[in-house]
Formats: C-alpha cells, structure tokens, sequence
C-alpha cells in the first residue's frame, strides 16, 4: 500500500519502480553538469567494456538478494556496483584511463593553442559559466587639473553608476583537461601527478572557469610582452591570477579542488622570508565535518610537496605569543579534553616535561603547517590574546571561505570577518566559494575588501595597484543541481511523514510519485531540531530487519556528540556500514559522500538556500539518479512556495516538460508567497510548531511518533496502573508486618 497514494488521492496507481541508475551504482564519465563534451564518451564505453568484464569475474559474488532485503536495489541489474566504494573503482580506472592519454603520446591533442574569444565564449556559454568584474581597480589616469576636479568626479560617478548595470564580462580560456594545467600553467609537477592520482580526467565547469583566472597563464604572459593585450583583457589573463574572487557553483561540482590547486601552486612558488612562519593559507569553514574533509583533500593534492595542511584543533598555537603568555596559558591548565586526560596522569617533573612537550607539539603544527584549514571559532579562540584583543597573522597570503555566504550570515558573521581581519597581509588574496551566494553577501564582501583597502593604504604608501574583484556563476545562481530528482509530498500531520519516511525504507516500496524514482540507502534525513533527530532515529531504531543489518544501519548524528563520536559515524557511513543516517543541517553544507542515493527532508529547510545545499548531498560530481524527496505539513503551507520554486527552477534547467515537472503550476499558483518577515524568521528560527514541545492549546503536534494521543492515552494510563500496583505491591508486605504486630501486641496488661 502506498501511503502517498492515500494521501494525496491520487486515481494513478504506481506500478514498480522505474528502472533506475543509482548514483551509488558506480562511476560517472563526466562530472560536468551542462555542456556535456562528446570526447568524454570515449571513456564511457571504455568503463562498460571494463565493467562487464568485471561483472565476469564476479559472477559468483552477486546472487540475487530476496526483494525484502534488497535495499540498493541492484540484484537485478547485471553491471551494477552495490555500494559507496564503487567510487573507489572509478578512480582507478580513469586514473588508467589518463595514463593511457598519456602514455600513447596523445598528450598533444589536449595540449591544444589557446582557444579564440569566440571559441572561449561559446564553450563557456555552452558550460552556462558567466564570469563578471564586479569592481575593478586598474590604475587611474593622473590627477587631473584643480578646477577640472569638480567635473571629473562627477563624471566617475556617473561611470561608477553606469558600470553598476552593465559590468564588464570576461571570457577566461576555458580548461578543458587536467593536463592543460601543467602544459599552459607550469603548475608544480608534483601537484599535477596528484591530480592525476586522484583520476580527474574532465574538469567541472567550476574549474574550467576558475583556474584560468586564478593559475597565471605562460602563454599569456609571452603575448603581454608581445604587446598583444587585448585577448589577455578580454579573457582576463591580464590580472595574471592576482585577483579577489567570489564562485558561485552548483553542490558537488568540485569547488574544493578549483580552490585548493591555486593555492597550493601559489604557495609552492612563493619565496618564504626569514621567520616567516605561520600558516600562509587559511581555510575556513562553517563545520569541522567540512574542515576535515577539506583537509584531506589538500593533503592528497599536496602529498610530496613538502607543505602541510592542518586541521585547525583546540590548544593548537597559530600565532607566536609572548613567553609570559604561554607560560600563563599553561598554568591556566589543559585547553582540551584529550590534554587533561593526558595530565591527569601526569605528576611532579613528568607533568612539566609532558607539558614542554605538548607545547612543542603545538608549535610544530604552527611552524609547518602552510594551509590551515578551520571553523571561524577555533581559529578565532586560537588568535585571542590575554587582553581580549586578537593577534593578526601577517604571514596569510591566501584565505579562502567555503560556504562563503553561512560564513558571512549573521550567525558566523562576526567571527569570520574577525579572523578576515587578523589577516594583515596588504598581498592577502581571498576567495569566497559557494554554491548560493545573496546579493547582501556579495555587497558586504565587497565593503570588507574596501575598508580592508582604505585602512591599509592609509598606513603603507607603497601598496601595489589594487587587484579587481571578480564573480564567476555556474548556472542559474541559487538553484538546486538539476540531475537529481524531486519529490515535494504532503504528507499532512507529523504522524503521515513518520509513516511515509516508514515508507522509504522499506526496500520495496513503490515509488512515492508515479512518475519519480524511489529513494534507496545510504541516504540521509534532515531534521529540524537536534532533539528531533534524536527522537526520529529512536523511533525507526528496529524498523531495517536484523538479516539486513538491524539498528546499526541506522544512526543519528548532531552537534550534541562528541568530536570522536561524530568522526566515528561519518567513517561508517563512508565506509556503508550504515544506510540511513538522520542528522539536523549540521551536514546540509559541503559535506561529500560520492555515492549517497537521496535526501529526506523530513522537515522542511528553512530557506530556499538551506534545501539547495540539503539535496545537493546526492547527485555530485555529475551523478545523476539522487532522488531528494521533501515531506511538508500544514504548519509548512506558509513556506512551501520557497522550495517548490527552487524545484521548478531546477527542473527548467535540466529541460523537463511542463507535464512532467514534479510541482505543477496548480499547485505553485495555490500556495501562499511568504512575506520577508515569514523568510526571516523561517530562517532565524525554524518552523514554529517544531521550535518548542508544546504549542498554544496545550497539545504537541510536532511529536515525533506513529501513536495517536487516544493510544498515548491509554499508555499512560496503563504505565501509571502498572506503577501503581508496584508501589501497592512494595507497601503490601510493610503493612502486614504492621498488622501483624498489631495483632500480636497484648497490650500491657
Ligand atoms: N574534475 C573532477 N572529476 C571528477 N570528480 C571530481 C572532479 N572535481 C571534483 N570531483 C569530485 O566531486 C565531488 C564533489 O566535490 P566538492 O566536495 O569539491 O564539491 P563542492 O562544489 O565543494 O560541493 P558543495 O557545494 O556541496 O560544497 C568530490 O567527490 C570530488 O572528488
């Protein structure tokens, strides 16, 4: 029975689930989303020739699972990898793949002249890349005549005005392969067989536009000279990669690597001074989920390379402190829980050369670690000094903020433009990243780099030419990645999303929608609340029979858990030991796991934003499949529209006809448009009937449980007859004994 199905009264009824490609069901040819380049085919056939063969060998192993018990859905499909590690595959046979590029000599092919502008704009255009400079500051003509100044300013500023409609676009010389970055770039040799370790063949639109303008091109460089100007304006080489930048691309398009490869390049040929120590790029990023995973990621690309990248820890020390400060903090005692675990055993002289060693310890990490990568508040309490102002790192050339515009929102926004602060170097070049990016963002970034400028030249008059800022978009800017599907299902109260969350689960359900595919593990749930997350996971606790693995594919993960416990949960499902993980937006953003088949938004986002970055958890790097299916309630009908505008938008992208879109016009025209106070406080807060326990009349309607209240009820009731009788039982035996001696007691006579 489909619950959906009941639900909305549909007269259509679902037959089987359509046959589906998972995204955990193995590699994908290309990881770009728009512009599908024909050469990248190639591969594709190369990868189905291999995995039949590979389907040969492992006849054996993969025997039809009974339909209750299949929960990936993949017994039936011949060339099918069941789970997350089939990434693993996929690497190594592009990794095979780029090799054999190699090897055969058609390196050259790639190698191919820089392209014409008319060539670069059509490919971009085709790649839907949009590159604009938002502020550019190339050096003015000589101070004009006294009396002439009147005039010339009011002339700026109508320039200035002008200029805010129609800004200059560039069109950079698209990336088209990995190996272009070596041949046209001169990127370390070492950095370039790193990336060829990792089996990136194709680069993602985000990349294609990205490390054009932020790599310095050698073959620009000779045209420059040459005096050929014009083409290095238009594609704008001519800011030799020394630019400001904002990029905004769509989830899971590879924006780690388009940031990290530049930085790590610009850091392995900068000449370091003399003591000049200290971290020379930071990254920072809303969660330590994300930190840590950004910092694998510079490991792999820097591996060899001899610079270090360090996930920034409690205790850890960034910045050279006065000795009297040091020895301060020392005495203040352990500033984490693992070093006072340590002490505690520690005593007498082992205590101080413990202690000396700790602070070693602390200082190796600060003296080698070249890319530091951090929440804003680990990095922040690691500057704060004893007399609550905060130490500056002038050794940082390159910052760069993942999910720049969470960073920037009020809830981070004062400690991330502290630490933007504390990084004192006039060269710092900065980079905000992110798959949604508010116009309020991209002002505020812009007033930060010009106070950061007017400050600056205010005190060091030999300050270089300012370098432009610039903004590169990746598609339609805020719209959810279009190979996934959407499902937005009303699902009326809270009990009607339990039982269709039940649904989901059940491997054989029909597809919630006739027309869309069904959801299969691992996939994530989002809550709205860390105590719901809590609740929904002890509720389906039992709900994946034991054959199937039982409660321990099913977890829950929160802010409330230690450090150890959330790395540990993340690694299992990493790793597919558990399939269902339920989590609260703590892992909405940036968070990567390759092979995930869907999303439930079990309670709705609360901003059109907040869904982009939830669904953009499934369908990375290109894989199509995902499925992210949203239940809504009637205390959601205010906000609906927000997300059910993000799905048609999304739709329109991928090209799906009006008839197939998954929320039709009927419904878009029917529900409400909240007003920007509703945006605001959806966003603040959440919505209201989940916030707190109870609402106004006394009930709580945002339980989380399949029970009625009658059922609770009598429950209750029960559960108090049951303490009841025990209390009776308990006192039965006292009050004999009391009777007893009453009887017995003959009185004084
Ligand atoms: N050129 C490429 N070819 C194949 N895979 C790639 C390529 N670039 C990145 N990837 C893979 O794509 C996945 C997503 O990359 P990444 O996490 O950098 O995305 P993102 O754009 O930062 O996403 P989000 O906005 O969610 O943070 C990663 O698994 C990464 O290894």
């Amino acid at each position: 029975m489909n619950v959906f199905k009941l639900l909305s009264r549909s007269s259509k009824a679902a037959q089987s689930a359509p046959a589906q490609t998972l995204p955990s069901a193995g590699a994908v040819a290309n990881p770009q989303l728009f512009g599908h380049d024909e050469s990248a085919t190639v591969s594709s056939d190369t990868r189905k020739n291999k995995k039949r063969k590979r389907g040969k060998d492992a006849e054996d192993t993969s025997a039809p699972l009974p339909a209750d018990l299949d929960f990936f859905g993949t017994s039936k499909k011949e060339d099918a990898e069941p789970t997350i590690q089939a990434t693993e595959m996929k690497q190594k046979r592009t990794s095979q793949l780029q090799t054999d590029i190699e090897t055969n000599g058609k390196q050259e092919e790639l190698e191919v002249e820089p392209y014409d502008e008319d060539e670069s704009k059509r490919i971009l255009r085709s790649h839907k890349l949009k590159v604009t400079v938002l502020e550019d500051f190339a050096p003015q003509e000589d101070e004009a005549q006294p009396e002439k100044k009147k005039k010339k300013r009011k002339k700026e500023e109508k320039v200035v005005e002008k200029k805010k409609h129609a800004k200059k676009q560039l069109f950079p010389q698209p990336l088209t392969s990995f190996v272009q970055l070596r041949t046209r770039y001169g990127i370390s040799r070492r950095l370039a067989d790193n990336l060829r370790e990792q089996a990136y063949t194709l680069p993602t639109e985000v990349q294609l536009g990205t490390l054009p303008l932020l790599l310095r091109s050698r073959k620009t460089e000779q045209e420059c000279q040459k005096g050929d100007s014009s083409a290095a304006s238009a594609s704008g080489a001519e800011y030799g990669g020394d630019i400001d930048l904002l990029s905004v691309a769509p989830t899971g398009s590879g924006k780690t690597i388009a940031f990290l490869i530049p930085v790590i390049d610009a850091l392995l040929s900068e000449k370091t001074a003399e003591g000049d120590d200290g971290p020379r790029a930071i990254v920072i990023a809303p969660t330590r989920e994300l930190a840590s995973q950004i910092v694998n990621e510079a490991r792999k690309l820097s591996k060899g390379t001899g610079l270090k990248a360090t996930l920034m820890k409690k205790g850890m020390e960034v910045v050279e402190r006065p000795e009297e400060e040091k020895v301060k903090s020392d005495e203040d005692g352990p500033r984490n829980s693992e070093e006072e675990d340590e002490s505690a055993s520690d005593s007498g002289d082992e205590d101080k050369a413990g202690q000396q060693k700790k602070r070693k310890r602390r200082r190796a990490d600060k003296l080698k670690a070249a890319i530091l990568v951090t929440t804003p508040a680990a990095l922040l309490n690691a500057l704060k000094q004893n007399d609550n102002t905060l130490a500056s790192l002038p050794s940082v050339r390159h910052l760069v903020l993942d999910e720049a515009d969470v960073l920037l929102d009020p809830l981070f926004r004062e400690q991330t433009l502290s630490v933007w602060n504390a990084c004192s170097n006039p060269l710092l070049r900065v980079g905000l990243w992110s798959a949604t990016m508010g116009s309020n963002i991209e002002t505020l970034a812009i007033s930060t780099l010009n106070t950061r400028w007017t400050s600056l030249s205010s005190t060091n008059t030999t300050l270089p030419p300012r370098r432009p800022l610039i903004r590169l978009v990746v598609g339609l800017k805020d719209t959810a990645i279009p190979n996934i599907s959407h499902q937005l299902i009303y699902a009326a109260t809270e009990q009607g999303k339990l039982l269709g969350l039940r649904q989901l689960l059940h491997p054989t359900a029909l597809p919630t929608t006739s027309s869309g595919p069904s959801l299969r593990p691992p996939f994530l749930v989002f809550t709205q609340t860390i105590p719901r997350a809590i609740a929904l996971h002890s509720e389906l606790l039992y709900d994946i029979p034991p054959e199937a693995g039982g409660s321990s594919r099913i977890a829950v993960l929160h802010a409330d858990l230690s450090g150890t416990q959330r790395e540990s949960i993340m690694t299992k499902f990493r790793r597919g030991d558990i399939w269902v993980l339920i989590t609260t937006d703590l892992l909405a953003r940036g968070v990567d796991f390759r092979g995930l088949n869907g999303v439930v938004n079990y309670d709705v986002p609360n901003s059109a934003a907040a869904y982009v970055h939830r669904v953009g958890r499934t369908g990375r790097a290109g894989r199509a499949g995902g499925v992210a299916v949203t239940f809504y309630t009637q205390e959601d009908i205010p906000y609906v529209k927000l997300i059910a505008n993000v799905i048609r938008a999304a739709e329109k992208l991928r090209g799906v006809a009006e008839e197939d879109q998954s929320v039709k016009q009927w419904l878009l025209d029917a529900l409400p448009t909240p007003t920007k106070r509703e945006k605001q406080e959806l966003k603040k807060k959440g919505v209201e009937a989940r916030r707190s326990a109870k609402t106004d009349d006394g009930k709580n309607k945002a339980r989380i449980s399949t029970k009625s209240g009658y059922e609770r009820r009598v429950e209750n009731r029960k559960r108090g007859a049951k303490i009841g009788s025990k209390q009776r039982q308990e006192q039965e035996p006292r009050r004999k004994v009391e009777e007893a001696s009453e009887s017995e007691f003959e009185g004084f006579e």
